[in-house]
């Protein structure tokens, strides 16, 4: 930092502003605001950083700043981003800054002619320019090739998606029906189903495609947060769609479901009614004739009202409970549209079925009664069970609806969410984000370490790239036995699982591991607010996250007990019943589900991310 020149220091709203060092002290400096002379505060050494000589002027490359640091690189992109230039490069990245208004033609035809062929850094800063790279890529170095598209929840990551796929279809399509069902394929999970991570294959002269999911979160169908919508569909079907199809499937506004109603019945930047018409379009588009498409609404409004369905206790010796008065139209409602016997599926929300298999005659059925608490659980976990299954389905005729051949060559779309965590944000809530962080520690591992290693070998010359190995975070959560992620497993198969059991396990197993601590123990008062049982604290490179483990027990568990899976896999409707023999396609999963009625979600989270990494090796670009 040059004498008297100004310089970027920290700010509480708005990241940071513009000062000159007025005094060096031992482990900081004294800055004063430009704006705001004579009120001179202190900052530590490594927050402060170089400005620009002229802050007002921007660059498309952010490495084409003289100064690169954290500061000048937001001030760029803010500079450009109020010109209405979202787009950013940092070398062969780009960032994109989400404008919430169409900018025109931004993706224009025109534009997208401009882009092809065109070598990055020729033409200003666009995702077009991304993907016409990574085409040019795959043909030259015949290759395949990753895009990976992240951010926060709203920052636009869909979108670019599909702008995307469609500037490869446009522009190196068959021009033929393919292309249009690929990018409506996409736009059909935007519009619905959403939060699905598709890794869209494109091949050589994009003639197909393939959507890949890793993870649904199944949670939030029965359970959001304050400000957390539940899946676009349910909207869409309970605003959105006509009047013919309301009725038929008893359909009031949002507000009337419990499923719903927790969280923002109205998101001010959607239009449930238009977005449910684009939604079918698409649908249509990709293949799907009104019957199925019939089928699947009439499952997502049974989804609706089977979580309308409430519990009281029975108030006999048995200890179970029963069916409000109140809840019989939902029920008669979920029983109708999922073609189930209204009197079966009022047993099996109310009792659950176990065989004996040690002592008295092997083998006989005993009826158990649950309490209200537990048939919660049972309703909850069948309205889980039924929407995952039929996204399953989604997934897999999107994937009927475009050829997919084995091809040398393709370019993977990977659209994953960051874990939203921020310094401003030090708390996270939701047992996803802990899921989330893990995914994310694997991939910069192997990014990092596949890169360091390429450059080796090949001779680069490259410097070798310093940075923290997280591998000690990655086995704290993944760890065989001790890892978080399995110590979770094992509570949910205690008989009484809870989340203090699960969290002080976490805390006794790793008393002494230098990334896990006690929120007791941490500098910030908003985690100190948390009990010692009631979440951990991971120390991240970024700086120390807490989790909270209210929950997490709940959400690791898709459990469906034996007798809803057996009168849901017998439905009366061939659609519903398709749903369950297609993933359940073994007698083994139903004496598991007898047996230990498990199945974790951290699992499957490690098995996708399996998946993905074996892609990421194929594509190398990661
Ligand atoms: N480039 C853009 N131009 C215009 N509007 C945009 C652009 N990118 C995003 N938006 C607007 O922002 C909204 C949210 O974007 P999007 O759905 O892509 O976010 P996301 O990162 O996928 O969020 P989530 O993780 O919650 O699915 C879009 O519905 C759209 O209205």
């Amino acid at each position: 930092m040059e004498d008297g020149k100004p310089v970027w220091a920290p700010h509480p709203a708005d990241g940071f502003q513009l000062g000159t060092i007025v005094d060096i002290g031992a482990d900081s400096l004294s800055i004063e605001p430009l704006k705001q002379k004579g009120k001179t505060f202190l900052a530590a050494v490594n927050q402060v950083f170089p400005a620009e000589d002229d802050v007002n002027k921007h660059v498309e490359d952010n490495c084409s700043l003289m100064y690169l640091n954290e500061a000048t690189l937001l001030n760029n992109v803010r500079v450009r981003y109020s010109k209405d230039k979202i787009y950013t490069f940092v070398a062969n990245i780009l960032i994109a800054v989400n404008p919430y208004y169409d900018i025109p033609k931004l993706y224009n035809p025109e534009t997208i002619s401009k882009y092809r062929g065109r070598s990055l850094g020729t033409l200003p800063p666009h995702v077009y320019a991304i993907a016409d790279k990574a085409y040019r890529d795959m043909k030259v170095l015949k290759m395949s090739q990753s895009i990976i598209v992240s951010g926060e929840s709203g920052a636009g990551k869909t979108e670019n998606t599909k702008f995307v796929l469609r500037y490869l279809t446009s522009s190196y399509g068959t021009g033929q029906d393919i292309d249009e069902r690929i990018v409506e394929g996409q736009t059909l999970f935007t519009l619905s189903f959403e939060s699905i991570a598709p890794f869209v294959f494109i091949h050589n002269a994009v003639v197909g495609g393939f959507v890949s999911h890793y993870l649904l979160e199944k949670s939030r169908i029965c359970r959001q947060s304050k400000e957390e919508r539940n899946y676009h569909i349910f909207y869409r079907l309970s605003a959105g769609a006509s009047e013919d199809i309301r009725q038929k499937f008893h359909l009031s506004s949002p507000d009337t479901f419990r499923h719903l109603k927790s969280g923002p019945l109205k998101d001010p930047l959607l239009d449930d009614h238009g977005d449910f018409n684009r939604m079918s379009v698409a649908m249509k588009k990709i293949g799907l004739d009104d019957t199925e498409k019939l089928d699947l609404f009439r499952v997502v409004a049974g989804v609706l009202h089977l979580g309308n369905i409430d519990f009281e206790e029975a108030g006999s010796t048995s200890g179970g409970c029963t069916i409000k008065n109140q809840s019989s139209e939902a029920l008669e409602h979920s029983a109708e549209l999922l073609g189930l016997e209204e009197e079966d599926l009022r047993v099996s929300l109310t009792s659950r079925v176990m065989l004996t298999t040690a002592g008295g005659a092997k083998g006989t059925v005993i009826k158990v009664p649950l309490k209200v608490e537990q048939a919660n659980n049972a309703r909850d976990a069948l309205a889980k069970a039924v929407y995952s299954r039929l996204f399953d389905h989604v997934v897999t005729r999107v994937n009927q609806c475009f050829p997919f051949e084995s091809s040398a060559n393709f370019i993977g779309v990977l659209d994953i969410a960051g874990f939203g965590w921020s310094p401003s944000k030090p708390l996270l809530t939701s047992y996803l984000q802990l899921c989330a962080m893990f995914y994310w520690k694997k991939i910069t591992h192997h990014y990092l370490d596949h890169e360091q290693e390429l450059y080796q070998r090949e001779g680069l010359g490259v410097n070798e790239v310093h940075y923290v190995d997280n591998q000690d975070c990655i086995d704290l959560v993944e760890a065989k036995m001790v890892g978080v992620l399995d110590i979770l497993d094992e509570e949910n198969r205690l008989p009484q699982p809870s989340d203090q059991h699960f969290t002080d396990t976490v805390h006794n197993k790793h008393k002494n591991h230098f990334r896990l601590t006690v929120p007791r123990k941490s500098k910030l008062a908003v985690h100190r607010n948390v009990r010692d049982d009631e979440g951990f604290i991971i120390r991240h490179f970024a700086g120390a996250v807490c989790y909270e483990t209210t929950k997490f027990v709940e959400k690791n568990n898709d459990a469906l007990h034996m007798s809803l899976e057996c009168l849901v896999s017998e439905s009366k409707d061939r659609f519903v019943r398709e749903l369950f023999e297609n993933s359940n396609n073994s007698k083994d999963a139903k004496q598991k589900a007898g047996k230990l009625g498990f199945i974790s979600v951290g699992n499957k989270f490690k098995v996708s991310f399996g998946f993905t990494l074996f892609v990421v090796q194929l594509v190398r670009l990661l």
